[in-house]
């Protein structure tokens, strides 16, 4: 039977059902290709451009394949945006999943994986939070994602349905084999930034906040690779499969990198000393957030095979310099 991968046309998606087809299992991406793309989706998945909300599209799905078990990536993720236009938030992420769940559930799913995000904590208590923490989130991104997290549980109470929630942290690199990487437009993430500052796509990158209570005075994150993240999708599934009791879990190594460290990890792998411009502090950064991932370690055996910041990096910059240039694209279609 065929796992349903909703979002599987965006980065992370992509990765997981990537990982899925070459561990033998049949794969079917439900995707509204709304950010992400028809090219991502790997050649084996069978993709199906729709809505997550549709619940006839997903009862129909479920029913002709027997689909038993849902990996739910698909989401909107950028927090500014989403404190911009909560009520947009609260609709792509919290409405659209419950949605979701009740079509999966009146068709008889009986597992799902949901990928949730560090964003849940908010102002961490401490530098490494562990899923014990209370959740806080101090943005509609967050919390729509924690009221996804509670209907799922509260559905699962309910109707008899396994769940493994993730909590990632921050997510980098690409497929190793350079198949597939992060094409997000107008992208935010320190790495990607950074990556498309050393190839010379923007003139130089910032640094948002040097005077945090940190060794370097910069922000630090716990960067996961998203190949080992991917993997922990997998573990999830298995675990599930095996009967293991419903989960929340953090994904992260438990060891973080500062804005600078990423940096000259950059400018390392590139061979460029690109522009660094110190600006001021970017509104809700947490000076540290580290995850806790012991459970996750000892749960699933789950032993990552990138955990070097200098490999996420190298994997990420090989596959920004395969993209086209943006701006390059963008005059191209302004000449016409
Ligand atoms: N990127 C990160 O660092 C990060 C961190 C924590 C959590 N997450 C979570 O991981 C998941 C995937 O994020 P990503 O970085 O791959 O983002 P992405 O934008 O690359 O992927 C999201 C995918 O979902 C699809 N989609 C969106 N709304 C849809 C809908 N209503 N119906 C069908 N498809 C829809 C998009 O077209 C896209 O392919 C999200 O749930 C996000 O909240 C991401
Ligand atoms: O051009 C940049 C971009 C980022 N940063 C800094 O780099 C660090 C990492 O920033 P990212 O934007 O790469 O990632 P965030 O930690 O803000 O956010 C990530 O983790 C969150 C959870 O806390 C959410 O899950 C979110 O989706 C995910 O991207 C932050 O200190 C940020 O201020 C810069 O200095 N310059």
């Amino acid at each position: 039977m065929p796992v349903l991968v909703t979002g599987g046309a965006g980065y992370i998606g992509a990765h997981a059902a990537l990982a899925l087809v070459e561990s033998g299992e049949r794969v079917i991406v439900l995707d509204d290709l709304s950010t992400g793309l028809r090219e991502s989706v790997p050649s084996q998945a069978q993709l199906v451009v729709g809505d997550v909300a549709d619940q006839d599209l997903v009862g129909r799905l479920v029913a002709e394949h027997g689909i038993e078990e849902i990996l739910h990536f698909a989401a909107k993720i950028e927090v500014p945006a989403s404190v911009a236009n909560p009520l947009y938030y609260y609709e792509a992420n919290t409405l659209k999943t419950r949605a979701l769940l009740e079509a999966a559930v009146r068709a008889g799913v009986r597992r799902i994986v949901f990928s949730s995000t560090a964003a849940v904590y908010g102002e961490p208590s401490q530098p490494m939070m562990s899923e014990d923490a209370a959740p806080d989130p101090i943005n509609p991104y967050g919390r729509s994602k924690l009221m996804s997290e509670w209907m799922i549980e509260d559905a699962a109470r309910a109707h008899g349905l396994d769940y493994v929630i993730l909590r990632y942290f921050n997510v980098a690199g690409a497929d190793p084999k350079g198949r597939i990487g992060q094409c997000t437009p107008n992208a935010t993430h320190l790495v990607k930034v950074a990556c498309q500052t050393a190839l010379g796509r923007r003139p130089a990158l910032d640094v948002f906040g040097e005077d945090y209570p940190t060794p370097d005075g910069t922000c630090i994150r716990d960067y996961i690779h998203v190949s080992d993240l991917a993997d922990a999708h997998l573990r999830a599934l298995e675990h599930l499969r095996g009967g293991g009791e419903s989960l929340v879990l953090n994904c992260g190594y438990g060891r973080g990198a500062s804005v600078r460290e990423v940096i000259e990890s950059v400018k390392r792998a590139s061979g460029v000393d690109f522009a660094v411009r110190a600006a001021p502090r970017r509104a809700g950064d947490p000076a540290a957030l580290i995850a806790d991932a012991t459970r996750l370690r000892e749960t699933f055996a789950w032993s990552p095979r990138f955990a070097d910041l200098d490999a996420i990096v190298s994997q990420a910059l090989a596959w920004e310099a395969r993209l086209p240039d943006e701006r390059e694209k963008a005059s191209r279609a302004a000449a016409g």
